[in-house]
């Protein structure tokens, strides 16, 4: 696509999404999927008058999620479509029920509406009392990790596809997971993990929040809630493995090298890191422009999305070995603390 016409979709977002959601909710985009489907048979089964249907399909030809497969000059029924594949479940992801995109719109990023040349220039910063990273009171603090907790699915897709190789042979396993959240992933991870005990490190400020998690869950003897500041402090001892997952990406590089030196100084010899993150790629990339555009008014939070390489780079740096990338939704990579 010419950056002329990327520029005029750009501009039309808000129909764009319009045309989606209709696509979605009628139930085209089922249709349209599995293609080639004839617009004349699409119109007659969705009872859509045709030549109204042949501009909305235009819509979806031009964002680039539907091609045409086949036309017979004049035939306007005769037009076949198809989606291309994973449009229907990208549009299920983004536009249905838990859509992060959805819930990331909740945040006050009109604040930076409009004054973004003022910003860049350091004029004006997000206001504190709208959005202050780490969050600043109880407000913020449940808002933020209830928010995090709606677009967990991946990851914890992702731990669970990879539990026989996380947990195996690791009975009585201990998880420090830092920076943990409410301990969402921890709660939904333990009946898949028996054995494993989880505590969540986090900033005592949270602690109601994974009090209220364990309540909900089945698991209150297996997950517990360790306070601290890990910029402030050396990260706790006597666990097996430490979990990272999305917190690493809120920091600057030398910030998140010493995170994996003091993880890697509390462990002992065997003890494991999981770092779990969007790694970079321009899809993820892409997902993470919300982050990119609202950030740009909040120094403390750095929201860089690394690849997997920079952060074997770091951990090799601070000693850990035996690095490994375990597949899913969004890779996790795995280091063992070797013996001296
Ligand atoms: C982006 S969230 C990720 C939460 C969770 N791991 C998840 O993926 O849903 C980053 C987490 O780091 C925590 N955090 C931020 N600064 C911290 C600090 N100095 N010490 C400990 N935790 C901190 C936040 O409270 C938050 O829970």
């Amino acid at each position: 696509m010419t950056p002329r016409a990327l520029m005029s979709l750009l501009f039309n977002g808000t129909k764009a999404i319009d045309v989606l959601q209709t696509a979605l909710d009628l139930g085209l985009l089922d249709a349209l999927e599995p293609g080639p489907v004839r617009l004349g048979d699409l119109s007659e089964r969705f009872e859509l008058v045709p030549l109204r249907l042949y501009k909305l399909l235009d819509c979806l030809e031009c964002i680039g999620l539907v091609e045409r497969v086949s036309q017979t000059p004049g035939e306007l029924c005769d037009v076949g479509y198809r989606a291309i594949a994973g449009t229907r479940l990208a549009a299920l992801e983004v536009l249905g029920p838990t859509s992060i995109e959805r819930d990331r719109d909740r945040y006050p990023w009109a604040s930076l509406h409009g004054r973004l040349a003022e910003t860049l220039r350091g004029d004006f910063s997000m206001p504190g009392e709208a959005f202050s990273w780490p969050p600043a009171d109880e407000t913020q603090v449940t808002a933020f990790e209830r928010s995090m907790a709606a677009g967990l699915g991946p990851f914890i897709e992702t731990f669970q596809a990879n539990a026989e190789r996380l947990w195996r042979d690791r009975g009585n396993l201990r998880l420090l997971d830092v920076g943990g959240g409410d301990g969402t992933l921890a709660a939904r991870l333990l009946p898949g993990a028996p054995g494993v005990m989880i505590d969540v490190y986090n900033l005592p400020a949270v602690q109601p929040l994974v009090n209220k998690v364990r309540d909900e869950h089945d698991c209150a003897d297996r997950l517990g809630f360790v306070g601290g500041d890990f910029l402030a402090e050396p990260l706790p001892t006597a666990y097996d493995a430490m979990s990272f997952v999305r917190v690493l990406h809120d920091w600057p590089a030398p910030v998140a090298l010493t995170l994996l030196q003091k993880t890697f100084d509390a462990l002992d010899t065997g003890g494991r890191v999981m770092i779990c993150e969007e790694f970079r790629n321009a899809d993820r990339l892409a997902k993470q422009f919300f982050w990119s555009y609202f950030l740009i008014g909040v120094d403390s939070c750095s929201s860089m999305l690394r690849d997997v390489e920079q952060y074997a780079d770091m951990l090799m740096a601070v000693g850990f070995a035996d690095i490994e990338v375990l597949p899913g939704p969004v890779e996790i990579i795995v280091a063992t603390k070797p013996s001296a």
